[in-house]
C-alpha cells in the first residue's frame, strides 16, 4: 500500500517514521508521501486560505492549492480521505475494508475547512471518503488521518507480528475484547480469574466470550443493536 498525506503540518507526520509504521515502510510494507499544501501556492505569502463567501467565522481553505496538490499525487485507483466531522463514522470496518487498498490519499483540512469544490472535483476523478473519527471536533484533519493510517496500517498482512491477535481485540467481531491478565496470579490482593489458570481451554474460551458479551451489553449496548 502507499499513502499520500497532504497537510499544511507536515512535520506532524514525522513519528510516523518510527514504532509499528516506522518498520513497515522500512520493509516496503508501506509507502508514505507527506506534501506541504503551501508547496502547490504561487504567492509571496503562500496563501492557503481566505475569507468564506456568504460571511461566517473564519477562514476557508482555497481550493487551487488542493487541486494542484491532488494532481500531483491522484491515480484513478486512488482513495482520497477527507476527515470531516461531517463525514461518515469511521470504525473497524472502515478501517478493515481500506487496508485491502493499493493508494490511500488524507487530505488534512484546517481552518473552517477546504472549497467543497475540491472534494466534487475531486470525486469526477477517484473515489472520496469524507471520514469522523466521532462526534467531537478537532481543529484539523492531521490527528484523526493519524489515527485512521494506524488503524488501517496495522491490518496490512506482515505489518503486525502476530495476526492472530488481531482476531481478538475490540470491534474485531463487533463485540469489546475480554479482559486480560498476566503475573503475578495475586496482586495488591486481587486475583486472576481461576477459570485462566485452569489449563481447561474450552472452559477459558467460554468464560472469554461470556466476559466480551457482559462488557458490550454494560459499555457498549449499542453494538449489539
Ligand atoms: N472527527 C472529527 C474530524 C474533525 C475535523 C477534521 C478536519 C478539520 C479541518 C478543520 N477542522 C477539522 C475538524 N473533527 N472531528
Amino acid at each position: 500500500m502507499r499513502i499520500d498525506i497532504v497537510t499544511i503540518f507536515p512535520e506532524f507526520f514525522s513519528v510516523l517514521d518510527v514504532s509499528l509504521l516506522g518498520k513497515a515502510r522500512e520493509s516496503g510494507l508501506i509507502g508514505l508521501g507527506i506534501h506541504d499544501l503551501r508547496d502547490f501556492t504561487h504567492d509571496r505569502h503562500r496563501t492557503v486560505d481566505d475569507t468564506p463567501y456568504g460571511g461566517g467565522a473564519g477562514m476557508v481553505m482555497k481550493p487551487e492549492p488542493w487541486g494542484e496538490a491532488l494532481d500531483s499525487i491522484l491515480v484513478p485507483e486512488s482513495v482520497v480521505i477527507f476527515p470531516s466531522p461531517a463525514g461518515e463514522p469511521f470504525t473497524q470496518a472502515t478501517a478493515q475494508e481500506l487496508s485491502t487498498e493499493p493508494h490511500l490519499i488524507f487530505g488534512c483540512g484546517r481552518y473552517e475547512g477546504i472549497d467543497e469544490r475540491v472534494v466534487d472535483y475531486t470525486a469526477t476523478r477517484a473515489r472520496v471518503r469524507c471520514m469522523s473519527m466521532g462526534d467531537y471536533v478537532l481543529n484539523g484533519g492531521e490527528v484523526a488521518a493519524m489515527a485512521m493510517i494506524e488503524a488501517i496500517g496495522r491490518l496490512i498482512p506482515g505489518v503486525i507480528g502476530n495476526p492472530q491477535s488481531l482476531l481478538e481485540e475490540s470491534h474485531s467481531d463487533g463485540l469489546l475484547e475480554y479482559p486480560s491478565y498476566t503475573k503475578p496470579a495475586e496482586w495488591r490482593g486481587l486475583e486472576v480469574p481461576p477459570v485462566l489458570l485452569s489449563g481447561n481451554h474450552g472452559a477459558i474460551a467460554a468464560w472469554r466470550r461470556e466476559q466480551q458479551l457482559e462488557r458490550t451489553r454494560r459499555i457498549r449496548p449499542d453494538l449489539l443493536d
